[in-house]
């Protein structure tokens, strides 16, 4: 186990279960940033610099050295990018222009270590079809609360609801947090000792993954 000291810069209940399922000892740090988009903006440049103003949001008490992980996540349907709800009309709409589709969904990850000027960044492209779900299922399901804070309006773990039919890339990423890409992050700052978050991983959530080997020796994928 490392025995790092990690800030999470994060608002995010799935993030912070995730990152506590390494058994590291961190801390989560609110980073509230303006979220719009900016004119010109592509969604890849819009979730990587959303997660980079989130690593570079300040932490009074953080000590130098110690390691800042943020993350943004969007969901993109035709190079449009498909924001957390304003409301429940909102996420009627966004779930239901995303029925019996397929779709990316794109988290951004930006780490950092205190006092140091470098971030390192890593992106993680997902491909998710949804199920041809009825209206009445997407009402049922706004009305349980759970599409109101995350992008697209839907979780792909909740299994009540179980949006989505098929799916390529990397399943964490899709829940906030792409833990091998975080590992093989992590592993470009000096003094990070190596840890399996792909066992982890794999074991939390119950799931073979098929491209856990690929990501960690470096390719372009998930
Ligand atoms: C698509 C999808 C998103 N999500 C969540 C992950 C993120 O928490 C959220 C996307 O919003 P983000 O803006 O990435 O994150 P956040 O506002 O929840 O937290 P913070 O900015 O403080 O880190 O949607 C799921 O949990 N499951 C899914 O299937």
């Amino acid at each position: 186990m490392t025995t790092a000291k990690f800030w999470l810069a994060s608002n995010s209940p799935r993030r912070r279960e995730m990152l506590s399922w390494l058994g590291w000892s961190f801390q989560s740090a609110p980073a509230n940033i303006d979220e719009s988009a900016l004119g010109g903006e592509n969604p890849l440049e819009h979730v990587k610099r959303l997660a980079l103003g989130k690593c570079q949001v300040k932490i009074d008490t953080a000590q130098p050295g110690e390691i800042v992980i943020a993350a943004d996540t969007i969901v993109v349907l035709e190079n449009a990018i498909l924001g957390k709800p304003v409301d429940e009309k909102d996420a009627f709409v966004m779930l239901k222009s995303l029925g019996d589709r397929t779709h990316q969904v794109i988290t951004a990850l930006a780490v950092r270590q205190v006092g140091l000027p470098d971030v390192q960044q890593e992106t993680c492209i997902s491909n998710v079809r949804m199920r041809n779900y009825s209206d009445a299922e997407i009402e049922a399901y706004i009305r349980s609360g759970d599409p109101m804070d995350k992008a697209g309006g839907y979780a792909i773990q909740n299994a009540q609801f179980h949006p989505a039919v098929n799916f390529a890339g990397c399943f964490a990423s899709v829940m906030g947090m792409p833990l091998c890409h975080l590992e093989r992050t992590l592993r470009r700052l000096a003094d990070y000792q190596p840890a399996d978050l792909a066992v982890i991983c794999q074991k939390k959530l119950n799931y073979a993954c098929p491209i856990t080997r690929r990501v960690m020796i470096g390719e372009n994928i998930g």
